[in-house]
This record gives C-alpha cells, structure tokens and sequence, in this order.
C-alpha cells in the first residue's frame, strides 16, 4: 500500500495541497490566493466556485508530483470553519456567495437573539456564544435575504467548507465532520447531532444540512484525478492544529497565529464549560468518540501586519515588522489594540473598534510596528488568564502559523506570557493534523498517538524578562483595551 498522504487545506487567505510521507515528511506543496471580497464594511464574503477551482488546481499539481492518484493512499481534508456555502445538489453550482467567518452582517441578529434570553441555551447545547462569528446566524440571514435559497427547495444544500469540497471531489457526497459542525452553532456537541431547537432558533434549513461523520475514515473517494482516491480525514483547521502539534493530553495548548489567533487547550472526553466567555468545541471524533477542547478566538492577528502593510503602508513586508520591533529598546508607551472587526475572545465585543494610543513626539514606525507586535502576546495573556479561571492552566504554548516565523514575536509571546512557548521546526501544523488524521482513517496509523510521530524537531523560547517590565506592558494594555472595549 502507498504510504503518502494528501492534505488540502483550505483556509481564509489561500488554498494548498500538500504531500506528507508517513514520517511527516512534507514532500509537495502547492498553493494559490483566494480573492477576499469586502462588498461593505464588515462584509466578507468568498466565491465557492474559486475555492473550488483553486483547490482542485493545487490538488491535481500534488497528485502529479506524486506520479499519480494509484500512488496516494488517502486524502485529508482541513479549512476555515464558519464559512458557509449554500449550492445547488444537482448542479453542483454554488447559488450565493459564501459568508465568511469574519463576517459582522448578523450582530443586529445576534444581539437580538442575546436580548431574548437565548445565549445561556446556545452557549450550554453548542459550547459557543451569540456573535456572528459562528455559522447558524449567517445561515438564518441568507435564508431570509437571498429569496433562490428557497427557490430551490429539495435541491439546496448548505455547508462549511469542508462539505462543499467533499460534495464536489466525491460528486454528490454531503458530510460535515463533527469538528467542523461544532463551529455551526447547529450541532449540540454533548450529543454530536445537529438540534432541532437550534435549528428553528436561527432558521436554518433542516433538510439542507449535511451528515455529521467522524474527523477519519473511509468517507467517500474521489475518481477526479485518474485512479480512485480514498477521503479519510477531515477537521477544522484549529482542530487539526491541535492534532498537528500532538495536544492529545488534557492541559496540552497550541496557539495558530494566522489571520485571526486561535488558542486551543485539549479537555479529554469532558465537555468543558466556560465561565469566561470562552469556547467549548469539539477537538475530534474517532469511532463515534469525542475528544473536547477550550477555544480562545483572536480575530486579529496576522490580518494586523496585513494592514500595516497594505493600508498603513508602514512595512514593505511581514518580515520587516521583526526588524522593525528590534530596532528599538521598548514600546515608548504606544499601544495598539488590533479591534479592527471587533474583539473576539474573553471580550467578544462585535462592535468595539481599533485603538494606537500613547503617542508622544518619541514614537516612530518602529514604536507601532512593535506595538502590533506586543497586541499579539498582550491578546494570548488575556486569553491565558481566562483559561486559568475556567480551571485550564497552560504549562508551555505550542505555537503555528505563519506570523510565528517571527522569532522576536516568539520571543515576546514567552516573555509577557512567563511560559516556555514551543515551535515546530515544520509550521505547517494544521496540514501535518490533517494528514495525521487520513492516516488513521487509512488503517497507516492504529490511532492519533500512533500517528503523532509525524511531528518532527522543536524550538523553545524561555521567558527572560523582568517582572517589573512585564507588569508595566499589562497595565499600559489594560488600559487600552478598557479604552475600546465597554465591559473591561
Ligand atoms: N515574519 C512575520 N512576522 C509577522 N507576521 C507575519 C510574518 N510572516 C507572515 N506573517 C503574517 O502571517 C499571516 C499568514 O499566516 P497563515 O498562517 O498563512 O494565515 P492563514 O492560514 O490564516 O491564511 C499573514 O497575515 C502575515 O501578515
Ligand atoms: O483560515 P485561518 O487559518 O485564518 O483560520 C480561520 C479559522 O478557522 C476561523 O475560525
């Protein structure tokens, strides 16, 4: 049997598809930019059709390198989560555009669904809380403003990204896996089945909604590419991170630094409950198993260093911003708090907006580029702090994405934190969790312990700052945040 292991991992700025020998080797790599479309401010939306077309053009590159679909033993899949799609069965066309999951259009919704008592029930049945983050109340508003939803009756199907792809690799398949149904505020994540009273709540249709499966085995295959291709894996790309960075322990935290901060902490077959408005979302299911985690979701992090360079224009690039910080001993009491679509977790403050204060005549570019630095290790403290209430103490950080390939950020994130803070010499975590779990569905691997040899070298960052200068950092973005945010 061949041993190499095909990821497609399909997320908000970009598609890829990769090729993995089972000692994690990543031995391919192909991808390609997705067009962000802002049609109005706090509007995101994605062409279906694109994904799809890139995705499939990254996927086809990777089975050729592989010498072909007969050499592939299984395909795995991870994506964006909350992002949803609305197609037709029969065409296999997409009827809308998707929204994705920074999209604020339902925060009216929200906080009407929240002033009518119905957060304490979303938040106990899904883990997750009334913001437009989630899918269920993007899925209500299409239903209600794009009348071809209802038009085409029977032959609507509605999903995350992850069941759009499979629909259209396999030719009609419509799965979800439980990870990503998790994130639908649909599914009731004790049970693992989509809830009929959640259902009504956000009006989303019923017979639309796919089949919840298990993040790996046989699910389907696709004959796209020449040979028959088995899917035996699949999970959300936070999920699959933490699976990528082997947090199979309870206690074990990993923190992906892409466009937004995602911060997971493995809970075991425990459903969590937060106390401090974080998350509860399912981690995995294996065998009809689950495995829970506590989620702390930054909307702003790598999108921050996009908009210094591309509105601000105060970079060339990404990599100038560790240069940037470098050149100067401090911050000169600037702060940035990166709201720029609102604060995400503890704070979950859709319509709170963003903030650079503290600036005197010292300050220069290189005082806010570092200030956006330090947003990221000020936001993952505030999130740390909230998982030690909610009983959930972290004992190192594994860190991804790509903003970590900035060693002074790495560095900064073990300072203000007081942790060892990890980092995978191979960052692509969320594809390695991903190949990892079409391992497992495969019958490569007997389980995720087994799978988790994957994982390859690690560098360590140790904490080197003084109490003191920790201490002024907090309080300067204590008081920042407070600035922007009513309820800190
Ligand atoms: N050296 C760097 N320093 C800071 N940020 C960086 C650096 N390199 C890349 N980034 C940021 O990382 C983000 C890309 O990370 P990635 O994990 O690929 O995102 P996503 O999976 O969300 O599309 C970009 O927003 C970019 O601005
Ligand atoms: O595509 P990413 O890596 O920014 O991840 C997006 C998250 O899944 C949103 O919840």
């Amino acid at each position: 049997m061949s041993e190499t292991l095909l990821v497609i991992d399909e997320g908000t700025t970009s598609t890829r598809a990769m090729l993995f020998a089972a000692d994690g080797k990543c031995i391919g790599s192909q991808a390609a930019e997705l067009t962000q479309h802002y049609p109005a401010p706090g509007l995101v939306e994605h062409d279906a059709a694109e994904i799809w077309d890139r995705t499939f053009d990254c996927t086809k590159a990777m089975v050729e390198k592989a010498g072909g679909a007969d050499k592939i033993a299984a395909i795995g899949i991870t994506n964006q989560r909350e992002t949803i799609v609305f197609w037709d069965k029969t065409t296999g066309e997409p009827l809308t555009p998707a929204i994705v999951w920074q999209d604020r259009r339902t925060a009216q919704m929200c906080r009407d669904l929240k002033a009518a008592g119905h957060e304490p029930t979303v938040q106990a049945r899904t883990g997750l809380l009334l913001d437009p983050y989630f899918s269920g109340s993007k899925i209500g508003w299409a239903m209600a403003n794009w009348p071809q939803l209802k038009e085409a009756g029977d032959r609507l199907a509605v999903g995350t990204i992850d069941s759009w792809l499979v629909f259209k690799l396999t030719g009609g398949l419509h799965v979800t896996d439980a990870t990503n149904a998790s994130r639908t505020a649909l599914m009731a994540i004790g049970s693992g089945h989509w809830d009929d009273g959640l259902i009504d709540l956000f009006d989303a249709p019923r017979a639309a909604l796919p089949e919840i499966v298990d993040c790996a085995g046989k699910y389907g295959e696709t004959t796209l590419f020449g040979a028959p291709i088995p899917i035996c894996g699949m999970a959300g790309d936070q999920q699959a991170a933490t699976i990528g960075q082997a947090c199979l322990d309870p206690g074990d935290t990993k923190a992906t630094f892409g466009t937004g901060a995602f911060v997971l902490t493995q809970y075991g077959a425990k459903q969590p409950t937060s106390k401090n408005r974080l998350l509860a979302t399912i981690a995995w299911q294996l065998g009809g198993r689950r495995a829970y985690a506590l989620e702390g979701s930054v909307f702003v992090a790598g999108s921050l260093i996009q908009w210094l360079r591309d509105s601000l224009k105060l970079i060339a690039t990404a990599q100038d911003t560790e240069g940037l910080a470098r050149s100067v001993a401090d911050n000169a009491g600037v702060y940035l708090v990166p709201a720029l679509s609102g604060l995400g977790a503890p704070w979950w403050e859709a319509e709170a907006r963003g903030s650079i204060s503290g600036l005197s005549f010292t300050a220069t570019r290189a005082h806010v580029v570092r200030a956006a630095l330090e947003a990221m290790a000020h936001q993952a403290h505030d999130l740390k702090t909230a998982f030690a209430a909610d009983g959930a103490d972290w004992k190192t950080l594994r860190i991804d994405g790509g903003m970590v390939a900035n060693d002074w950020m790495a560095q900064d994130l073990a300072d203000m934190l007081d942790l060892a803070v990890e980092r995978p010499a191979f960052a692509e975590t969320t594809a390695l969790g991903a190949a990892m779990l079409a391992g497992v569905g495969c019958g490569l691997f007997k389980d995720l312990q087994a799978a988790s040899a994957m994982r390859g070298e690690i560098a360590t960052f140790e904490p080197d700052m003084m109490d003191d200068t920790r201490q002024t950092r907090l309080n300067g973005w204590e008081n920042a945040v407070k600035s922007v945010v009513a309820s800190a």
